[in-house]
Order: C-alpha cells, then structure tokens, then sequence
C-alpha cells in the first residue's frame, strides 16, 4: 500500500449526489486528494467539507455544466495541467424521458454530450499525461444496458455502449503503459436519475434494485482485482468471461473477401 502522501488526486465528474458522490467518499477514505465536479456548487461545497474533515484530504471543487463547452473546457485544462490529477472518474451522466420517436430532441442532444462527448473529450484532455509518466487509471461509468438495450428505451442505452465500446479501444490503447482502465455496468441503482427522467424507481421489483454504496463497493472490488468490465450484480463472473470470448471468435469472420452464402443468390445461373 502506498503512503498516503503519494495517492494521485483523483477527478469525480457528477460528484454532487449519487454515484459519484459515493465514489468520492470511497476515493477520499483511501486517501486520495479530490477534484469534484458538477454543477450544483453548494452541494459540492457540502460533500467537499464533509470529506476534508472526516478524511483530511484535500479537496477542491471544480463547478462546471459539462455539456457547455466553454465550461468544459476548464475541467479539460484542469485535467491536462495540474500534475497532482492520476485517477479520472467519468461518472456524470444522465437519461431522458421517452421512447427514441418521443423524447425531445434537444434533451437527447444534451444526454449525448452529456453521457458520450464529455468522457471523451475528458479522457483525451488526461491521457498523454498518464501516458507520459506511465501510471494513471480511467473509470468509465457505463450501464449494464449498454450489453441489454432491448431492457430500456430511448437512446439512453446507446451512450452506454459508447462507454463500454471506447473503455475497450482505450485499454487496447494503453495496455502495458502503466494506465488502468475500467468501465462499470451497474444495474438498477438506487439514486435521483430516475426521478430526473420521471421514472419511480420503485416501480421495479426490490430485488434488482442495489443501493449506490453497495454498487460502488463492488466497483472499486473490481477496480482492485484489475478488472477491465465490472457488473458489480453479476455472480458468476465467468459468464462476462464467456460473453466477451463469443464476440472474439467472430472477429476472424468479420472481415472476408465474400459475402457469406446466405446473401447470395441461391438461383443457379443456367436456371
Ligand atoms: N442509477 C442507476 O440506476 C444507474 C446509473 N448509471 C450511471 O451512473 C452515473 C451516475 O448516475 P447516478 O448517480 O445514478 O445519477 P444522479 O442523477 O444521482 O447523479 C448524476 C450526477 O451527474 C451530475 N450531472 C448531471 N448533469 C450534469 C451536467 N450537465 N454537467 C455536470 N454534471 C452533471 C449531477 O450533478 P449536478 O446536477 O449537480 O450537475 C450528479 O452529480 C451516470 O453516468 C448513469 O448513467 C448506470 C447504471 C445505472
Ligand atoms: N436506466 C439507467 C439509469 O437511468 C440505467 O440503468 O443505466
């Protein structure tokens, strides 16, 4: 275990509440100097005092609407600048109300730079420097509908894909460089995103619904255990295991000078 002293400052964006206020507390009880981002700033203030007290660690908040670029662009610079950052946490995100040909369009734009352009440009902004001094970690929360849209509507699980799809280019990317990467499929949690897309949480059967501490917990278990894809519900992690190797052995088909039989004509040419 390293002395506290040298824990990398760790950068929690959609800290205010939920999620990533509890990966917040969990980071801060290791030691780890925060970075808070949202952009509720007396929350963030509330949880930042909280955390300094109880954990004596520092930690600053950094208010910001992460669908604003120029807002954005501040904890980009943030993240490309201040040299004590070594652990990015892309959790903020959010989910619309409605089906794809309902929800308003300019909700599911903002979700979009939101849920997928903000990870993104984030990352890219920490990236070199992680690369740079080899060490570093990259925790992208996805969902676990980013494997099982069919469970949802809208365009809300397709973010989630996203995340899932880019933490795997990115591990592709900087394996070996001393950069841990993880992308987390939680399932049904219980925090105010449901409210927010005006839906009751409570309308699911208690048994898939997990507490955001438990969710969290299993996260950082995973994170602990180098896991590349964390589904902090699932019990037998072998089934991932076997999950990803199906979509593996495709990869040699993917890609051939034919079409496959089934797409060709199956009239023989002297008919
Ligand atoms: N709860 C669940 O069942 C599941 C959640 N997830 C994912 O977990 C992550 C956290 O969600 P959860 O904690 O449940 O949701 P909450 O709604 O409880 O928290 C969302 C966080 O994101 C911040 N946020 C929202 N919009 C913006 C914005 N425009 N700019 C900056 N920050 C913003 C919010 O802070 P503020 O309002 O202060 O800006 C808040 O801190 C999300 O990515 C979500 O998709 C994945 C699977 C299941
Ligand atoms: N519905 C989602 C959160 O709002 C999820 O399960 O990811």
């Amino acid at each position: 275990m390293l002395p506290v002293d040298t824990l990398d400052t760790a950068l929690v964006t959609g800290a205010s509440t939920g999620i990533g206020a509890a990966y917040a507390d969990r980071l801060a009880a290791r030691g780890h100097p925060l970075v808070l981002v949202a952009r509720n700033r007396e929350a963030l203030d509330t949880l930042a005092a909280r955390l300094s007290r109880e954990h004596r660690v520092k930690v600053d908040v950094l208010p910001a609407d992460l669908t604003s670029s120029a807002q954005r662009a501040e904890v980009e610079r943030r993240l490309r600048e201040d040299e004590a950052i070594g652990t990015l946490v892309n959790n903020a995100g959010a989910s619309v109300a409605g089906g794809l040909a309902e929800a308003r369009l300019d909700d599911v734009e903002a979700m979009i730079g939101l849920n997928v352009v903000a990870p993104t440009r984030l990352t890219g902004a920490l990236l070199p420097r992680l690369l740079a001094r080899g060490r570093g970690s990259i925790i992208n929360i996805a969902s676990a509908l980013a494997i099982a849209p069919e469970l949802s509507v809208g365009a809300y699980a397709a973010t989630k894909s996203y995340l899932l799809t880019y933490t795997l280019s990115l591990h592709k990317e900087v394996n070996g460089r001393g950069v841990q990467v993880q992308a987390v499929l939680p399932g049904i949690t219980r925090t105010a995103i449901w409210e927010h897309a005006g839906k009751d949480i409570d309308s699911f059967p208690e048994h898939m619904i997990m507490e955001v501490d438990e969710m969290v917990d299993a996260a950082l278990a995973g994170y602990d255990m180098g896991e590349l894809v964390t589904v902090p519900s699932l019990p037998d992690g072998e089934e991932w295991n076997g999950y990803d190797e199906a979509r593996r052995r495709l990869f040699p088909e993917l890609s051939r000078s034919q079409a496959a039989d089934r797409y060709k004509s199956d009239i023989p040419e002297d008919a």
